[in-house]
């Protein structure tokens, strides 16, 4: 059985025959593990994401690790339609449903699609969110699609933003990431906010870092030792490079003691101004990670 859901119906697993595995909690539609062999084919099954031990996982907060969904805004609301709404919206902190429906089961891969559909009372669009999960021998792919349902005379385009916001297992003190050169960004660990240029090759996380970078290659490589895991976008032209370290991390409360040296965040999204949508139409973007050791 390549996906299969939990007794309790609030989880998703998909299998694949050479060992890899994903669990999706229906709740974000969180993918909160997602295993495979390295690429030596030596040991067996290795987690590839970071979930802190202190995590809600029973929908009564967002799960701090895995994959949450980042819609349709990135950090607090600043839209007035998105006023009293959560940090990074709701997509993340809502329970998404599967259909029973495995669209892809073949040797190659495994592939479901949960969807999720706001009440336009939260949202004030007519939207519905479908996410396409695929699991590969060595790849994670995470597609989300926004469409726009809106039909009346006065049907507009929606305005949104999106991110995937990977926990990426790896020990913070080693890893880098490869692909952010020349790219400019907002330091978000600074309160003013400011704008700067990226001249490193190599991307360390050793100390506090909240990078927001826009207009990004779509392709990152977090390495390290002799590992790594390459990032690739789709239609998210920003990228995300977060790692609270012990000076943010300690004031988390769902975060694990030293859970901020497990994991990189590098976070494809569309954050940087406003993706939009119009009547009918269908919007998406992805990212796939794949281990490249
Ligand atoms: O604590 P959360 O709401 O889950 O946000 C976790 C992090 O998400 C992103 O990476 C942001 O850039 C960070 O500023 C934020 O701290």
């Amino acid at each position: 059985m390549p996906a299969h859901e939990s007794s309790d119906g609030k989880r998703i697993f998909l299998t694949h025959p050479k060992g890899a595995s994903v669990e999706i909690l229906l709740f974000g539609a969180t993918v909160v593990s997602w295993k495979c062999r390295n690429r030596d084919g030596a040991g067996g099954p290795v987690e590839r994401l970071f979930v802190s031990s202190k995590s809600a996982l029973d929908g009564t907060k967002p799960v701090r690790g895995g994959i949450p969904i980042v819609f349709p805004f990135f950090g607090p609301p600043t839209k007035e339609q998105h006023a009293g709404l959560p940090q990074h919206g709701f997509a993340r902190s809502s329970w998404w449903s599967w259909d029973k429906c495995t669209i892809l089961d073949k040797d190659s891969g495994v592939s479901v699609r949960l969807t999720f559909q706001p009440a336009v009372s939260v949202t004030h669009d007519s939207v519905r969110l479908t996410y396409v999960v695929t699991l590969t021998e060595h790849q994670l792919s995470t597609n989300l699609h926004v469409e726009n349902t809106s039909e009346s005379d006065q049907a507009k385009a929606i305005e949104f933003q999106a991110l995937l916001h990977n926990y990426i297992a790896a020990p913070a003190s080693e890893a880098t990431v490869v692909g952010l050169k020349g790219l400019q960004y907002t330091d978000k660990t600074d309160g003013a906010f400011p704008r700067k240029l990226e001249t490193r090759d190599n991307v360390d996380v050793l100390n506090y870092t909240d990078y927001v970078y826009e207009d990004g290659p779509r392709e990152y490589i977090v390495e390290w030792a002799k590992q790594g895991i390459k990032v690739k976008a789709i239609g998210l032209k920003d990228v995300v490079v977060w790692n609270p370290s012990i000076e943010a991390g300690k004031k988390m409360g769902d975060m694990e003691e030293g859970g901020w040296e497990k994991y990189i965040c590098v976070e494809p999204g569309y954050v940087v101004g406003w993706a939009s949508v119009e009547p009918g139409q269908t919007w998406m973007g992805g990212q796939s990670l794949t281990v490249v050791d």
